[in-house]
């Protein structure tokens, strides 16, 4: 039976493609295919499934996309080099390496190198002072940027609420932070960051109107750190053990969802939250630069 009070991601990931299927189809109309060229590095079986994942929705949209493998052994180099090349490449309007990288590369490097116009992981330093000074013209990382509109459309309110990020990641915790106080009718909110080093998390999480897990610790969130009525958004993906489960391992995110659900005002699932928002983002960051690219 659907629970009420669900944020179904899938639903909501499912219209934003809708929407930008209709961009790419305006583009091809003009000529434009939006080109979508993904890098691995290594064989980390998660990171099979998430690019695998991509190029499916990227081909249901028809957005032109292809894989880049490199052997675990790649050096930087190596890396600088595939990524120069896509940089050069006219029909890539839009790159993705994937992560996490392999220890002997160094993620910072790799994304300052992606071009900014091309870098729709929204990871560039160029992009991320974009969002930083609330400039629009820049992208904006894919899974904060897919929890705002996971929370603009189910009609949360936002502005004037206090949001609490448990955090502060560069790909989640602190671009999110940056986006809920954006100054703008879809923002506006008071945002507070919580970390391991933060005193009595419970009473930050007990003011949120919003709660935005993203510390990577399975079932952090329980039902007393939760205020009656809040909206709860769990980004967490935890690989746990679990014999009964096909591989012997399976997903949970980062709040105890049975617990917690009762007592929320919204919360979303995990999986079928946040995780299909991610790749809806890169598809929409991805038809934008190609726009921006040819001036349509
Ligand atoms: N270059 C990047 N690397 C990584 C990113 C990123 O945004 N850019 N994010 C994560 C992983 N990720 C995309 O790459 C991702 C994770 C999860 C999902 C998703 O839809 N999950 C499903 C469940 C899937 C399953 O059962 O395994 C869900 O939540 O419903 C999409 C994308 C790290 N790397």
């Amino acid at each position: 039976m659907p629970v009420a009070n669900l944020i179904d991601g899938r639903a909501i990931a499912s219209q934003i493609q809708g929407e930008t299927a209709q961009r790419v189809t305006a583009l091809k109309a003009r000529g434009v295919e939006p080109g979508l060229v993904f890098v691995r590095v290594g064989e980390d079986p998660a990171s099979r499934v998430y690019v695998g994942m991509k190029e499916k929705v990227s081909s249901q949209l028809g957005i032109r996309s292809e894989t880049k493998i490199l052997p675990e052994s790649a050096t930087e180099e190596q890396l600088l080099a595939l990524v120069a090349q896509l940089n050069a490449d006219s029909r890539v309007h839009g790159i993705l390496v994937q992560a996490p990288l392999p220890r002997h590369i160094r993620e910072t490097v790799i994304y300052s190198a992606v071009l900014p116009e091309k870098d729709v992981d929204g990871f560039h330093p160029v992009n991320v002072g974009k969002l930083m000074l609330g400039d629009p013209n820049g992208f904006w990382p894919c899974t904060p940027a897919g929890v705002l509109e996971l929370l603009v459309r189910s009609g949360v309110k936002i502005e004037g609420a206090e949001a609490v990020i448990l955090g502060r990641g560069n790909i989640v915790g602190k671009p999110m932070a940056a986006i809920l106080c954006q100054k703008s009718k879809q923002a506006n909110a008071t945002v507070t960051i919580c970390h391991s080093q933060t005193r009595d998390i419970k009473s930050h999480c007990r003011r949120a109107d919003i709660l935005i897990a993203a510390m990577g610790v399975a079932k952090f969130v329980t039902a007393d750190m939760v205020k009656p009525g809040a909206v709860v958004v769990d980004v967490g993906v935890n690989r746990v053990n679990d014999p009964a489960a096909k591989g012997g391992s399976r997903l949970v995110g980062d709040v105890d969802f049975e617990a917690v659900q009762p007592i929320a005002g919204k919360i979303t699932p995990n999986p079928g939250g946040v995780g299909p928002m991610t790749i809806a983002m890169l598809m929409q960051n991805t038809v934008r630069a190609a726009e921006l690219a040819t001036g349509s």
